[in-house]
């Protein structure tokens, strides 16, 4: 068992911080933000992450998790104290190291004896040697403190299962005893480590969110190569999938990728590159394809329904994916601002994220309560998020809330065999549209 700090409760860091206290560690979570600290004292967490609350409750229960707002209390008397505080994109498209470089020099100041870091949070290759240098030009005490890069690569919406269920635990370390240290630390989890130096840690991180972002933005180019030659995209990718050197994971064509990691990751991704004189031309076009993904049933409706001037239109779904409140690079975001740019009125309902929406959204967007509320009077909608609450409803609440239901779904969460069933004209992606007779006679 280890005394661990750990810096910043974000999605990161307090998944980070209640799995390691799970697994037996004494853990110490800091964070500046003090309504979070009291919401945590109390097992609330202040994350929508299924399955934290449970496991949070247990180990606070247990007195293996704490949580503090003061640096002096978190690190005295710590073996180990991870960084997992935010690195967002800064306007030219790199990493922003501001909030790493405060907690480096807090740190150095509060440490009581020798101590290994480890930075949970995505850095540029480098960033490493530049924490340890500056807490090592800051520190209050004469201790000795290694680093070791130890990159995340757990999902929003399913952060518990993978903390406990991950494919690997990379460990970057250039000190072999502080690689062996965390990488004891870690054994219980039963996942396996992959040990490193730290450059190369640093790198699998960018390098693994660069290659999936491509790999949904391949199969997005090729979805809309399917509308325009008539095939199916869930097909093609199925067939693709089976080619175990493809793999079935991550084709899932839709209106492109959001969140707080893909959309940074790759554009500090094209930044790390511009700094040793190399233009990352791939990553580059990933990164413009994804801007361009998001509109795509934007520009449908525009097409179908005739402009979208004085129209009504629904949003069903705002956060990135399922099971988050998180709204950061949410396709959400642009598709509402094209659509009220283009004169429509926006009606938008979320089961969990609409709370935090308001903050990203633009203004004039409509918040409701329900999909029934945002369904009725409106000429089409926008399926924006694959919640279950969506996909796993009846299709006949289309045809029951809308006078003649348009829908666009940007998440192909109905098989077409079904839609055909009913009076629903219905546009998805990569996919041949369904336009009920009656419609197309009309027309
Ligand atoms: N969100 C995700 O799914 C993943 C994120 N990452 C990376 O992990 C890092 C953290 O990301 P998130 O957890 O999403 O961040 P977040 O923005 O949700 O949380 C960061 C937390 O750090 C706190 N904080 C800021 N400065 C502090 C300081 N000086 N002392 C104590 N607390 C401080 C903030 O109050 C906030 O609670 C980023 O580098 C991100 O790229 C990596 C894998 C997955
Ligand atoms: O660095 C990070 O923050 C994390 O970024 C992603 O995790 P996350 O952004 O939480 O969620 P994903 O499930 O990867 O989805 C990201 C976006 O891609 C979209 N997506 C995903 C998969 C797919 O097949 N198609 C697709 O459009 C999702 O709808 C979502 O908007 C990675 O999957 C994690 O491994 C990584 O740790």
């Amino acid at each position: 068992m280890k005394k661990i700090a750990v810096v910043g409760t974000g999605y990161v860091g307090l998944v980070t911080g209640v799995a390691l206290s799970d697994i037996g560690h004494n853990v110490t979570c800091i964070d500046i933000d003090h309504e979070k600290v009291k919401k945590m004292r109390d097992g609330e967490s202040p994350i929508y992450e299924p399955g934290l609350d449970e496991v949070m409750t247990r180990n606070i229960n247990a007195g293996r998790l704490h949580f503090t707002t003061s640096h002096e209390e978190g690190f005295v008397g710590k073996d180990v104290a991870y960084i997992a505080v935010g690195t967002p994109e800064r306007e030219d498209g790199t990493a922003d190291l501001r909030f790493i470089e405060t907690v480096a020099k807090d740190i150095a100041q509060n440490i009581t004896e020798d101590i290994t870091v480890v930075t949970k949070s995505t850095v540029p290759v480098g960033t490493n040697d530049y924490i340890i240098g500056l807490i090592r030009d800051n520190l209050a005490k004469d201790v000795t403190v290694n680093i070791v890069s130890n990159p995340e690569f757990l999902r929003e919406g399913s952060a518990v299962y993978d903390a406990f269920n991950g494919d690997r635990i990379v460990v970057g370390a250039d000190s072999a005893e502080a690689g062996d240290l965390i990488e004891e630390i870690n054994k219980p989890f039963g996942i396996p480590v992959y040990r490193t130096d730290v450059r190369s840690a640093e790198m699998i991180k960018y390098a693994s969110n660069a290659f999936l972002a491509t790999k949904i933005g391949f199969i997005n180019e090729i979805s809309n190569l399917c509308s325009r030659l008539d095939a199916n995209v869930e097909d093609v990718a199925f067939g693709m999938g089976l080619d175990g050197r493809i793999g079935n994971q991550f084709l899932k064509a839709g209106i492109g990728y959001g969140g707080s990691c893909f959309p940074k990751d790759t554009s500090a991704l094209v930044k790390i590159a511009e700094s040793v004189d190399y233009d990352f031309e791939l990553v580059k076009s990933v990164v413009s394809s994804n801007k361009r993904q998001q509109l795509v049933m934007v520009d449908k409706a525009k097409d179908v329904i005739g402009g979208l001037k004085g129209k009504t239109i629904a949003l069903l779904g705002l956060a990135f994916k399922p099971n988050t409140d998180d709204m950061r690079e949410s396709p959400a975001i642009a598709i509402s601002r094209e659509l009220l740019l283009a004169g429509a009125d926006v009606k938008a309902y979320d089961p969990i994220a609409a709370v935090n929406a308001a903050h990203f959204m633009p203004d004039g967007v409509e918040y409701v309560g329900s999909k029934e509320e945002a369904l009725s009077q409106a000429d089409a909608v926008i399926i924006v998020t694959d919640w279950a609450e969506f996909k796993d409803m009846e299709l006949s609440v289309f045809e029951t809330e809308m006078a003649a239901p348009v829908v666009f779904d940007g998440r192909n969460c109905y098989g077409l065999e079904e839609v055909s069933r009913t009076n629903i004209e219905y546009y998805s992606i990569g996919r041949r549209p369904v336009v009920p007779e009656k419609v197309r006679v009309a027309e």
